[in-house]
């Protein structure tokens, strides 16, 4: 119901609260996410008190305090978006979230686009799980990473994000789409947005994924740190190259040498475009 909060308390049901009036007096709103602190009012119910201090908060939906963003993309049906995967990429960084990529559909993996992933981000510490749903495999690292962390699961439709989360937690019971219909654009209006334990002290947030990517702003020289393979070959001559046109670029040079992916640079240009073009706002 609006103007309800759904509190888990440990070791209790969920309360069921209204946010005290001077949050909304001062423009600020319980988000999921938040840690709060409560005043149980009787029969379930609560009143939210305090709003702990957030350690980040993404919008569209609003989430705080996310640990990780998981990146879903198929190795086929859809097609991985690379573009779209190093733009997730770049929001986890700028929001200093572990980055876990998961790329659903192996089974039907006959281009060999999960290799071409790990092939990618190879100079990244980024944990890539090829996983399929219908052959049960991967699942088990899924678990691993999920557990004791705050995730949100984020790509395109149809690459399996409810059926994986049905996979590991048969309880939930998502509904799991026709790819061709669910990709229509404007199916993804979600006006709710929950978290599902998904196994114990694991959450994963519920919603259709931060692929608007509403960011705050994000400079042109900035966008280089949140590639984080390329820091490791950035002994440019320029402290502030942009890795552009410069001369003695150490991350054009990786580049040249294959020891850093030449797609992803591509899409770092193109990223880097976009930031010129926005004024520094990145979407
Ligand atoms: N072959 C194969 N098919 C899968 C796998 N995982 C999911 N699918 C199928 O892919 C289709 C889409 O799955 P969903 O779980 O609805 O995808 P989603 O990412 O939740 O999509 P949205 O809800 O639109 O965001 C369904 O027909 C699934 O059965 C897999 O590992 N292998
Ligand atoms: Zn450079």
């Amino acid at each position: 119901m609006s103007g309800f909060y759904y509190v888990k308390v440990p070791n209790e049901p969920v309360f069921e609260c209204r946010a005290r009036g001077k949050f909304k007096k001062n423009n600020i709103k319980p988000v999921v996410g938040d840690l709060v602190e409560i005043q149980a009012i009787g029969n379930g119910q609560g009143v939210i008190e305090i709003i702990l201090p957030r350690k980040n908060c993404l919008v569209r939906p609003s989430v705080a305090n996310i640990d990780q963003l998981m990146v879903v993309f198929a190795a086929t049906s859809p097609e991985p978006d690379f573009l779209l995967m190093d733009r997730l990429t770049v929001l986890a960084e700028k929001n200093k979230l572990f980055v876990t990529i998961c790329i659903t559909k192996t089974d039907l993996d006959d281009r060999n686009n999960f290799n071409k992933v790990v092939g990618r981000y190879s100079n990244t510490d980024y944990n890539i799980i090829g996983l399929s749903n219908k052959l049960n495999r991967g699942i088990e690292d899924i678990k691993d990473v999920l557990a004791g962390k705050l995730s949100t699961l984020s790509g395109p439709s149809g690459v399996g994000k409810s059926t994986l989360i049905n996979t590991i937690n048969p309880n939930f019971k998502l509904n799991v789409g026709d790819v061709s219909i669910k990709t229509k654009r404007g199916k993804h209006t979600t006006t709710h947005c929950e978290l599902l334990e998904v196994i114990e002290d694991g959450f994963v947030v519920d919603t259709p994924g931060f692929t608007s990517l509403e960011l705050e702003g994000i400079s042109e020289y900035e966008l280089a740190k949140y590639f984080p393979d390329f820091n490791k070959f950035n002994n440019c001559q320029f402290v502030s190259c942009a890795h552009e046109n410069e001369e003695l670029c150490g991350v054009k040079d990786a580049v040249k040498s294959g020891e850093l992916s030449k797609e992803r640079y591509k899409n770092y240009l193109l990223l880097l475009q976009e930031v010129r073009e926005n004024g520094g706002k990145y979407r």
